[in-house]
């Protein structure tokens, strides 16, 4: 028995999700929730001839504790998408006032979920989508800490779709398409911009010489840009994203049912990592709360957290860089709960 709640299942994002989730057998319950059109979903969905209960709760009628009974895994991509022009960081940063941005919109839609999730299921797995992840994982974290729930094990930043942009750039280069679901290539830090570190000298299939490496790391960094500017005013990644979405769910819900050797790239709190994230914090040379890494997974969510090992002089400078922007964003969200009218 899975039940899996989705946080903004009428959105983008959320519809497609929902629609992968729907197809999966061994999820046995979907819990829709969002503040508009979830009942529509919920039945459209619910003929499909698949296992899983479909339920669509609105806001009202305590309709977010009705989604979330009894689910083990909650995915929340709930908010607000960014715009044409707008980078994360203008998106989702207007510090110090927080004042009309994004990112006072999304840390307030996160922070309520995350008090629902705390109050309902809080044993659950619980995957944010929602953007900048940077801060609305810490904003999480710190909800749920303030509550006295707080499982740094349990937490994740869903940075799949890095990964998969990874992947799918790489085998076009290497010209083999059908390569592309085997391509492996670790990407780590952060999910905006320079946060976003993809280690190419780990890729599973190795790069033609001649390829412009720094091309393809800053495609790799900004490819949400590529969506959001054909878009054109019309949002950002959505069905890539439920997509990866599902992927990294999919992960979790096989670890969680025993499956073994299971390592996915996710931004967690170092915390929980049996020995604090040490190897990690020694190659980074700062103590961060956050990181995107490497992540095995199991039965009680994270098992380890992989330190980067070998990377080349490059990928050391880019890592470099994703540190100050990390560390502020993580403050950001810290920040955020502490202060929330700055
Ligand atoms: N992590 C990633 O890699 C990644 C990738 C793409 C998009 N995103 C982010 O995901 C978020 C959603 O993107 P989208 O394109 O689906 O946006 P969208 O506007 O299409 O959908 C968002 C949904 O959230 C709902 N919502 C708003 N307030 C809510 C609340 N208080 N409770 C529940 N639901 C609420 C809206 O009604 C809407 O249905 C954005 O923040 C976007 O930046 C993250
Ligand atoms: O770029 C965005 O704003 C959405 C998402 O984070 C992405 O990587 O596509």
């Amino acid at each position: 028995m899975v039940k899996v709640a989705v946080l903004g299942a009428a959105g983008g994002i959320g519809q497609p999700l929902s629609l992968l989730l729907k197809t999966n057998t061994s999820i046995t319950g979907l819990g829709l929730y969002d503040i508009v059109n979830t009942p529509g979903v919920a039945a459209d969905l619910s003929h499909i001839a698949t296992p899983a209960k479909v339920e669509g709760h609105l806001q009202p009628d305590d309709g977010l504790n009705k989604a979330l009974t009894g689910a083990e895994l909650v995915i929340i991509p709930a908010g607000v998408p960014r715009k044409p022009g707008m980078t994360r960081i203008h998106a989702y940063f207007q510090i110090p006032t927080y004042s009309d941005d994004l990112f006072k919109i999304n840390a307030g839609i996160v922070r309520t979920l995350a008090e629902g999730i705390a109050a309902t299921c809080p044993k659950a797995f619980v995957l944010v989508i929602s953007n900048p992840v940077n801060s609305t994982v810490p904003i999480v974290a710190e909800v749920l800490k303030s509550k006295g729930v707080f499982d740094p094990k349990r937490l994740f930043g869903v940075t799949t779709l890095d990964v998969v942009r990874a992947s799918t750039f790489v085998a076009e280069l290497i010209n083999d398409r059908s390569a592309a679901p085997s391509v492996v290539v670790p990407v780590v830090g952060g999910h905006s911009g320079v946060t976003i570190v993809p280690l190419l000298s780990q890729s599973s299939h190795p790069l033609p010489s001649g390829v412009d490496i720094d091309a393809l790391v800053h495609r790799i960094q900004f490819g949400g840009d590529e969506v959001v500017k054909a878009k054109d005013g019309a949002g950002s990644a959505t069905l890539s994203m439920a997509y990866a979405g599902y992927e990294f769910a999919l992960k979790v819900i096989k670890a969680i049912k025993g499956e073994k050797g299971i390592v996915a790239p996710s931004f967690v709190s170092l915390s929980a990592d049996p020995a604090g994230g040490e190897a990690l914090t020694k190659e980074l040379g700062t103590s961060l709360e956050f990181f995107s890494s490497r992540v095995e997974l199991g039965p009680e969510g994270v098992a380890k957290i992989h330190p980067l090992g070998t990377i080349n002089e490059a990928e050391k400078k880019l890592i470099a860089a994703a540190i100050p922007d990390l560390q502020t964003n993580i403050q950001t969200g810290f920040t955020f709960i502490k202060k929330p009218t700055l």
